[in-house]
């Protein structure tokens, strides 16, 4: 039995993308804790956050988040996740956090490309670049202190999988 891999980081860092690779190569289960929500609500994070606001969907991530812990599990978290503070303590208690980092132009740049507006809704009104600017300035701290690891998340998918393998394997040898 292994503990549960947790991917934090900004929209677009490729938590749903290189989780589902991750859980491949290690033969874990995968898991998404917006998908879940989709799953057990039936409705999109833009439709939970237009008809509860920001708040309500936010104390059903924390839910999403004890109900998809399991081990041997790979888990991508919504962006927003380091938000709570009892979300940070429950991973690092839990199982290994990764982040995985780029820089605002790079995420905005995926996004512009990827929308996916159902499960993106503006954080803050103001246009992708800028907003993920701000996003970056208000959260970094918070993935860089709730990360067991920071993988560089600039690479293609498979070389972002290659780099927390040997992240895991090195903490696990020492
Ligand atoms: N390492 C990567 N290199 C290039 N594009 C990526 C990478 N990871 C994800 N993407 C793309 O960025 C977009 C957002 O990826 P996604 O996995 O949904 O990110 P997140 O779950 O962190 O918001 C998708 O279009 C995806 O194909
Ligand atoms: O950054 C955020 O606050 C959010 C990120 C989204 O997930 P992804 O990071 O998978 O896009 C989703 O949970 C929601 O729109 C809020
Ligand atoms: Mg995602």
């Amino acid at each position: 039995m292994s503990l549960p891999i947790y991917l934090i980081g900004a929209r677009g860092c490729g938590k749903t993308t290189v989780g589902q690779a991750l859980s491949q190569a290690l033969g874990y289960a995968f898991n998404d804790t917006d998908h879940y929500l989709q799953l057990t609500t039936q409705r999109s994070v833009a439709e939970i956050v237009a008809s509860e606001g920001w708040d309500s969907f936010r104390a059903r991530e924390t839910e999403s988040l004890r109900a998809v812990t399991a081990p041997n599990t790979v888990i991508a978290t919504g962006g927003g996740m380091v938000l709570a503070e009892v979300n940070c303590r429950f991973m690092r208690e839990h199982g290994q956090v990764i982040w995985l980092n780029a820089p605002s132009d790079v995420l905005a740049d995926r996004l512009e490309h990827q929308p996916e507006a159902a499960q993106r809704p503006t954080l803050t009104g103001r246009p992708i670049a800028e907003e993920m600017g701000d996003i970056l300035r208000e959260r970094a701290h918070l993935y860089r202190q709730t990360a067991h690891h920071e993988v560089n998340a600039m690479q293609s998918p498979d070389r972002v999988v290659e780099q927390i393998l040997q992240s895991l394997s090195l903490a696990r040898a020492s």
